[in-house]
């Protein structure tokens, strides 16, 4: 068993629509910034690229529910989850770590987790238009594409939710060097 409270740190967590560039944000807190990625799990399919264990721990149905998880949603119809072991893990190794969650997830991170832990990023993206192009350019086919915009996560998550106002720091993801470059600030203003 791990028990929360023995846990100390910062740990960021990135949300926002598919598309807003969560997954683009965390790789540059990990490769420039010194951050350790919490790998979630999943039952959805591996994007082309992805690896196991890196991009995510890829799950069939009977095996998800082999781990421990602080929480667990389902979004467009598969399950993710974050597990106790990997964010001990992550927090362990250098004290700041990175997680991507969508915002069921994060509501539950900021009522199981001591608040002076966590940084909440939610990432908006200028335009559908933009959105659909940037998953396009990720590879991600028209049907898919057309799916996962209509499920009812990804509609929720196209607007920061209400109760996360408060807390979370709203970043425009248009242009990439000015994303990274306020991500930099965020981080220098929150460790220091
Ligand atoms: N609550 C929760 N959400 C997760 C977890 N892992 C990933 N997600 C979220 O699941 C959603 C779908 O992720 P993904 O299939 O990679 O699609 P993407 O948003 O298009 O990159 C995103 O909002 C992720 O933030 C997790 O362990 N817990
Ligand atoms: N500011 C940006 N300008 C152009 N392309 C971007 C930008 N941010 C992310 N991308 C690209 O958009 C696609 C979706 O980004 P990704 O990080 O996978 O989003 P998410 O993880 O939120 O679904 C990727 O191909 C990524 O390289």
């Amino acid at each position: 068993m791990i028990f929360l409270e023995t846990l100390d740190g910062n740990l960021f967590i990135i949300c926002g629509a598919p598309g807003s560039g969560k997954t683009t944000a965390q790789a540059y807190l990990t490769e420039n910034l010194g951050f350790t990625k919490v790998v979630t799990h999943t039952t959805r399919p591996k994007r082309q690229g992805e690896r196991d264990g890196k991009d995510y721990y890829f799950e069939t149905q009977e095996t998800f529910f082999d781990n421990h998880y602080l929480e667990y949603v389902t979004y467009d119809d598969n399950y993710y989850g974050s597990s106790f072991e990997g964010l001990k893990r992550a927090l362990k190794h250098d004290k700041r770590a990175v997680i991507v969650l969508d915002t069921k997830g994060v509501l539950t991170y900021l009522d199981k987790l001591p608040a002076e832990l966590l940084t909440v990023i939610f990432l908006e993206l200028p335009s559908t238009a933009v959105q659909v192009e940037r998953l396009h350019a990720r590879g991600d086919k028209k049907a898919r594409i057309e799916q996962r915009l209509a499920s009812k996560e990804a509609k929720r998550d196209a607007e920061l939710p209400a109760a996360l106002r408060a807390k979370a720091h709203v970043l425009q993801n248009a242009e990439l060097q000015q994303t990274y470059a306020k991500l930099e600030q965020l981080v220098a203003d929150i460790l220091s």
